[in-house]
């Protein structure tokens, strides 16, 4: 298991993990030259890794006393919202601007290759309530007070990400590949 917290990187000996790793293709210069995309759809039509990467989450996050979880659109709500079913929470979505009818609360941010912004509907999450931060993968990430704690099942990991998300713990199944696996 790869976790960073308080900048501190822990390996584990969880088998998963390597099946997980594997069935994330890995695409060379897609959007752009120079990047090493994580294309996770190929986790999501493996049942065993994605029920596997899930599942992960789930044990972690059950024990926590978690009401919320945060999704960040849109290959976050694929796994945000299937922890929140594993752990009985309900599921907030963080949208692209203009997608939520409601009321937002809005943050903009630095991408890996671009910038953004994300809203939540004001509401989602009430003052007293503890909240994780679900995405597929961390490259620069961030994250408000609220949070317990970020995860990402696969995460470009280094001190300076960390710096990015507050101080806020960061947890992360596997590391970005570098070169083509296979696919
Ligand atoms: O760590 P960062 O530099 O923020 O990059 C990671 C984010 O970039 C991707 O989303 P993207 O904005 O491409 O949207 P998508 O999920 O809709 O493809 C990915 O799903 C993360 O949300
Ligand atoms: N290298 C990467 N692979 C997949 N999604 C990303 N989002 C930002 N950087 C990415």
């Amino acid at each position: 298991m790869f976790v960073l917290e308080n900048g501190v990187k822990n390996k584990g000996e969880d088998p998963r993990l390597q099946a997980i790793s594997q069935a994330i293709r890995v695409v060379p210069h897609f959007p752009k030259q120079g990047i090493m995309f994580q294309d996770i759809t190929t986790l999501l039509l493996d049942h065993n890794a994605f029920k596997d990467a899930v599942d992960i989450f789930v044990d972690r996050y059950r024990d926590m006393d978690i009401s919320v979880v945060a999704g960040v659109e849109a290959r976050g709500f694929i796994f945000g919202s299937s922890i929140a079913l594993g752990i009985g929470a309900k599921f907030a979505p963080l949208c692209k601007p203009g997608k939520l009818p409601g009321e937002v609360i809005s943050e903009k941010y630095v991408l890996e290759y671009g910038t953004d912004c994300l809203e939540m509907h004001v509401g989602a999450v009430q003052q007293n309530e503890r909240v994780i931060i679900i995405d597929d993968l961390v490259a620069t990430e961030r994250a408000d007070a609220e949070v317990v704690e970020c995860a990402c099942v696969i995460g470009l990991s280094d001190l300076k990400v960390r710096c990015k998300l507050n101080g806020k713990p960061l947890y992360i199944l596997v590391e970005p590949r570098q070169v083509e696996n296979g696919f």
